[in-house]
C-alpha cells in the first residue's frame, strides 16, 4: 500500500457544519454553506444570468438543454493531456454543445439503447456565474459521501424537483471531470449534468455541479443492504449490459472511465424491475492522448488491475478489468482480489492481482455456468491487450442474452474428478505473497486463460484462498481503504496541500505543545 500512488483529489469537503445523518427531505432549509454565497471576483468575465428556465419535470435534460442554449460562460481549459486542435473558439464550441446538449435523449426507461452518436470534443463547458441559490434550494440532506466530500441534494426552486448536487474545489483535475462528464452526460446509462454553476466560499472558488437524482442510491450501498447476497446471472447480466453501454460510448470517443466500481454505479429507482444503472462520477476519467498510453496512477485497489499496480503504462482496457470485479462481486458477494488479513490492501493481494490469481470458490460459484465464469476470466486476464474490449464484451451472449445460461458445473474445471474436494496446495517460497503467511493460501481453482492460447492452455490447479477465511466484507474494507486513500492520494496535476495548522498531524501538534512549554519556561 505505502508503494502506491493514487492521483489527488483537488476538490474539498465544504465544512457544512451538517451533520453526516441523513435528514428527512420535508426538513429542507437553506444550508449554511450556501447563505454566505457571492459572485466570482472574475468580473470582466461574460456573466450568466440567471435562467429562465422551461421545466418539464421529469425531463431533466430540459434544463440542461436550456442551460446550454442559454450558456454564455465557458471557461478554456489548459489541460497538458488535451489536443491542441481541440481549442476552439468559444462561440464555435458553444454552438457545438448546444448542439449536442439538444439532441433528442432516450427514453431512460428503456433498458439499453443506441448510444447517441458521437460528440465533438471540446475543452469548455457552460455555467453560470450566478449564485446557485438563486435556482436552487440547498438541503441539509446528505445523500451520499465520497473522496471529494459530501453530494447533498438540492431543490429546484420552480418547482421543488430533486436533485443531486457535487461541489468540487476549481481546479484542473475538477474541470477534467467536469468537462469529460458534461460531454458524455447524454448516454442514457451516465448519470445527467443539471446545471453547473461557479461560485466562490470564502474566497474558494468551488464549481456545483446539479446532477439528475438517482434515488436507489449507489449500488455497493443497495448491494449490501441485502446482505451482499449474491445477485443472479439475469441480474448481473443487466446490469452489466447498461454500464457496460456507457462504458463502450466512453471508449468509442476514446475516454478511459478508470473508476468502475460499485459506488459509482447509480440507481434510478429503488425498484429493481425498472431500475435503470448508470455510470456517474468522472473523476479519474481521462482521454489519451493519440497513440499515447496513461500512466498516472488512478482506481481503488480493489478494482486496479496489474498494469496500474505496477505502474506500467495501460489503456482503456483498466476498465474491462473493473468490469469484471464488479460482476465477480455481484455474483459472489466478494471480491475476487482482498488481503487475506481484512486490510484494505497488501503485498499479497497486490501480488494475487499483479498474477492474477484469483478462485471461483464452489460455496458460490458451483451454481453459476461456465460461460459466464468464462467472461470473467476473459476480463481479469493480466495482459490488457488479451483483456476482452468492450465491444467484445457486449457481444457475448451473457450480455445479449442469446444462449441459455445454465450450464452444469463441470468439475473438470478445476482439474478434479467427481466428487473429489481440492487438495490444498501451497505457494513454494518464491511465490508466496509477501504479507501473508504460507499458512494462509490454500484451494483452488484455475488461472485466468489468456484468449488467444485458450485452446491450448492447461488448466493449472493454484491455491490461495483458505476455505476459513471469509472474504472480507465490502463496506468495512471500503471505509478502511477510503480512510488510506484519503491520505495517500497524489495527482499528476494540482495538489491541494492542507496547511500546517488545519493539517491534525499530531506530530506537528506534540512539537507544538512541546515548543510552547519550553517557551513557557524560559
Ligand atoms: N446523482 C446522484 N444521485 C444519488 N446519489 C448520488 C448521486 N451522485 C452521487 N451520489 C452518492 O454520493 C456518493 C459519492 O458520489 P461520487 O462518487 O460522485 O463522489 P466522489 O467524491 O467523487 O466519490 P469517490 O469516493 O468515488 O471518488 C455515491 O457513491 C452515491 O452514493
Amino acid at each position: 500500500m505505502t508503494e502506491m500512488m493514487f492521483e489527488m483529489d483537488d476538490m474539498i469537503s465544504p465544512d457544512t457544519g451538517v451533520s453526516v445523518t441523513t435528514l428527512s427531505s420535508s426538513r429542507i432549509s437553506e444550508n449554511p454553506f450556501f447563505s454566505d454565497i457571492h459572485q466570482p471576483h472574475v468580473s470582466d468575465r461574460t456573466v450568466n444570468q440567471p435562467m429562465d428556465i422551461e421545466f418539464a419535470p421529469d425531463t431533466p435534460t430540459t434544463v440542461q438543454r436550456n442551460l446550454c442554449l442559454d450558456a454564455t460562460s465557458n471557461m478554456e481549459l489548459d489541460l497538458s493531456d488535451e489536443d491542441d486542435d481541440e481549442v476552439t473558439a468559444i462561440t464555435e464550441e458553444q454552438k457545438r454543445l448546444c448542439v449536442c446538449a439538444s439532441r433528442a435523449v432516450p427514453d431512460s426507461t428503456q433498458e439499453t439503447g443506441q448510444p447517441p452518436s458521437k460528440i465533438p470534443f471540446s475543452t469548455t463547458f457552460p455555467s453560470h456565474l450566478t449564485p446557485i441559490t438563486d435556482d436552487y434550494q440547498i438541503a441539509t440532506e446528505i445523500i451520499g459521501i465520497g473522496e471529494s466530500g459530501k453530494v447533498m441534494a438540492c431543490y429546484l426552486k420552480k418547482n421543488g424537483q430533486k436533485f443531486a448536487l457535487k461541489v468540487l474545489r476549481d481546479g484542473a483535475k475538477s474541470r477534467r471531470e467536469v468537462q469529460l462528464h458534461f460531454l458524455t452526460c447524454n448516454h442514457e446509462n451516465i448519470v445527467s449534468i443539471i446545471d453547473i454553476y461557479e461560485n466562490t466560499f470564502d474566497g474558494v472558488k468551488c464549481l456545483l455541479v446539479v446532477l439528475e437524482y438517482c434515488e436507489g442510491g449507489d449500488l455497493l450501498t443497495r448491494f449490501e443492504k441485502q446482505g451482499s447476497e449474491p445477485y443472479s446471472e439475469e441480474k448481473v447480466a443487466k446490469i452489466i449490459r447498461q454500464i457496460g453501454s456507457a462504458v463502450q460510448y466512453l471508449h468509442d470517443i476514446n475516454i478511459a472511465h478508470r473508476d468502475v466500481k460499485l459506488e459509482n454505479i447509480l440507481c434510478t429507482t429503488v425498484d429493481d424491475e425498472h431500475c435503470v444503472y448508470k455510470l456517474g462520477d468522472f473523476g479519474f476519467a481521462k482521454r489519451p492522448e493519440r497513440n499515447h498510453l496513461m500512466e498516472s496512477p488512478c482506481c481503488t485497489p480493489f478494482y486496479a488491475p496489474p498494469e496500474i499496480l505496477n505502474r506500467s503504462s495501460y489503456d482503456k482496457s483498466c476498465d474491462m478489468w473493473s468490469l469484471g470485479v464488479v460482476m465477480y462481486i455481484l455474483l459472489s458477494g466478494y471480491p475476487p482480489f482482498y488481503s487475506m488479513k481484512g486490510l484494505p490492501f497488501s503485498p499479497g493481494m497486490q501480488q494475487r492481482i499483479t498474477t492474477g490469481l484469483y478462485a471461483f470458490p464452489h460455496e458460490e460459484w458451483d451454481t453459476i455456468s461456465d460461460s459466464t465464469k468464462d467472461e470473467i476470466r476473459h476480463l481479469l486476464l493480466t495482459n490488457p491487450s488479451e483483456r476482452t474490449t468492450i465491444d467484445d464484451l457486449m457481444d457475448t451472449p451473457f450480455i445479449t442474452r442469446q444462449k441459455c445460461l445454465s450450464i452444469p458445473y463441470n468439475s473438470s474445471d478445476s482439474g478434479l474428478s467427481e466428487g473429489e474436494s481440492p487438495q490444498p496446495q501451497y505457494f513454494d517460497k518464491e511465490h508466496t505473497p509477501d504479507g501473508d503467511t504460507v499458512e494462509d493460501m490454500p484451494p483452488t481453482i484455475r488461472m485466468p486463460i489468456s484468449r488467444k492460447s485458450e485452446a491450448k492452455a492447461t488448466i493449472s490447479a493454484r491455491t490461495f484462498i483458505k476455505p476459513i477465511v471469509k472474504a472480507p466484507r465490502l463496506h468495512s474494507i471500503q471505509e478502511e481503504m477510503n480512510r488510506a486513500l484519503d491520505m495517500m492520494r497524489l495527482g499528476d496535476e494540482t495538489c491541494y496541500i492542507k496547511t500546517l495548522q488545519s493539517s491534525g498531524n499530531n506530530l506537528f501538534e506534540r512539537r507544538r505543545s512541546s515548543n510552547l512549554n519550553l517557551q513557557t519556561q524560559a
